[in-house]
């Protein structure tokens, strides 16, 4: 794989909990991490995320979230050129955008996101709809961050699993040799649990897992969340956030409908293993999951081998989706696969991704 002059790349990444965004710089040679740059997570302002909330579902895509879409860009352009001003001009800028809905199995997923309007506002190449020519080839479009995760753990013992838990779960297999790479969505990851903690008292999320942790896991309940065609569906696979349903759950008091969320988003994890060719030697977590003590201790006691976040081998879990799509925009310029067979499902290796040059002058 020829790698591309080294470069300095901003990613932006605004995930399924529609919490806000994240931004990363990295600098690479579109295979090896050259150096890590700073980072910074900035949240939606309220009005923002009650219509990107409102959103969800849409599509297919068309014109109708056009208003949306420009405050999202505008907003996500003012957080990149933040950090630009922080750390320094950039080369490239990957701009993953919102997902509003993620229909592979119909042809489509719907990124808002202006790459042009962007790349005008910065006055840098911006990379965006990554994940559109690879379920246009038939793939998944989902996960990405795969190859991201690979180049980082470069030097770490496999088989390594890790494991984002962000809105939805997505693990990523590292087997021994180079390209075994293995990736899927495994289930939900934050997001039900947050929208039934926010149903019942308006917060954003059960805060340190408090809820979870006070409450009784419902071994009934569990049986039929994981009562679910998805789980056993070998990979490639993905999810949409709103896939699965809080209806089991109705009548439940509130902690302990908590604790019942949270050995589902571990238990669905357990289920991913025994898809996998090997079990991990140990399990990496990001994404803001692992914030969630309720949530990694029901990790913990499915999984019989350690299961650490993704800073005890010096990664940044708050930053590293951000990161992956500031690697994945390098590699995107030189035109390099940003998917491959065992991640999304595509035939082979495929590159991806809109380059939008700023306008001249
Ligand atoms: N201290 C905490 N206690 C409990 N949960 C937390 C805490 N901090 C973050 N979280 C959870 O993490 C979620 C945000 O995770 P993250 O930022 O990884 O999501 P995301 O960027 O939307 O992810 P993705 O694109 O991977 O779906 C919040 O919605 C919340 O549920
Ligand atoms: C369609 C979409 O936006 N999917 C997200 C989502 O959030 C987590 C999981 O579902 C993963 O499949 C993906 O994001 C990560 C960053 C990825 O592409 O690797």
């Amino acid at each position: 794989m020829p790698p591309c002059p080294p470069l300095k790349a901003l990613g932006l990444m605004s995930g399924t909990s529609l919490d806000g965004v994240d931004a990363a710089i990295v600098e690479t040679d579109g295979t090896r991490v050259l150096a890590l740059g700073p980072s910074l997570t900035q949240p939606y302002p309220a009005d923002l995320a009650d219509d990107l909330r409102a959103a969800l579902g849409s599509g297919p895509p068309d014109d109708s979230l056009a208003d949306v879409e420009r405050r999202l860009t505008l907003f996500q352009a003012a957080v990149a050129s933040g950090l630009i001003d922080q750390a320094g001009p950039v080369e490239v800028v990957g701009f993953h955008g919102q997902t509003v809905n993620h229909r592979p199995q119909d042809g489509w997923t719907w990124q808002l996101g202006d790459g042009a309007l962007m790349a005008a506002r910065l006055g840098v190449p911006v990379v965006s709809r990554f994940r559109d020519a690879d379920v246009a080839a038939g793939g998944e479009g989902a996960p990405l961050a795969p190859a991201w995760h690979r180049a980082l753990a470069a030097d770490l013992e496999r088989p390594l699993a890790v494991l984002n838990l962000g809105g939805v779960g997505n693990v990523t297999w590292i087997g021994p040799g180079d390209d075994d790479l293995i990736a899927f969505d495994t289930g939900p990851g934050n997001a039900l649990l947050d929208d039934w903690v926010r149903a019942a008292t308006g917060q954003p999320c059960d805060r340190d897992g408090a809820l979870a942790r006070a409450g009784r896991v419902e071994g009934a309940v569990l049986g039929a969340l994981m009562d679910h065609p998805y789980f056993a569906r070998p990979w490639p696979k993905s999810l949409d956030r709103n896939a699965f349903s809080l209806a089991p759950l109705a009548g439940m008091e509130l902690a302990d409908g908590a604790a019942t969320l949270a050995a589902f988003t571990a238990q669905a994890v357990a289920r991913a293993v025994l898809l996998l060719p090997q079990a991990p030697r140990r399990w990496l977590i990001t994404g803001g999951g692992r914030h969630n003590p309720a949530l990694m201790a029901e990790l913990a006691a499915r999984l019989a081998v350690p299961v650490e976040p993704v800073e005890v081998v010096g990664w940044d879990g708050d930053a590293l989706e951000a990161q992956a799509f500031a690697y994945l925009a390098a590699r995107a310029l030189a035109g390099l696969a940003l998917s491959f067979p065992g991640t999304t499902g595509v035939a082979r290796p495929l590159p991806g991704g809109r380059i939008s040059r700023p306008p001249p002058g």
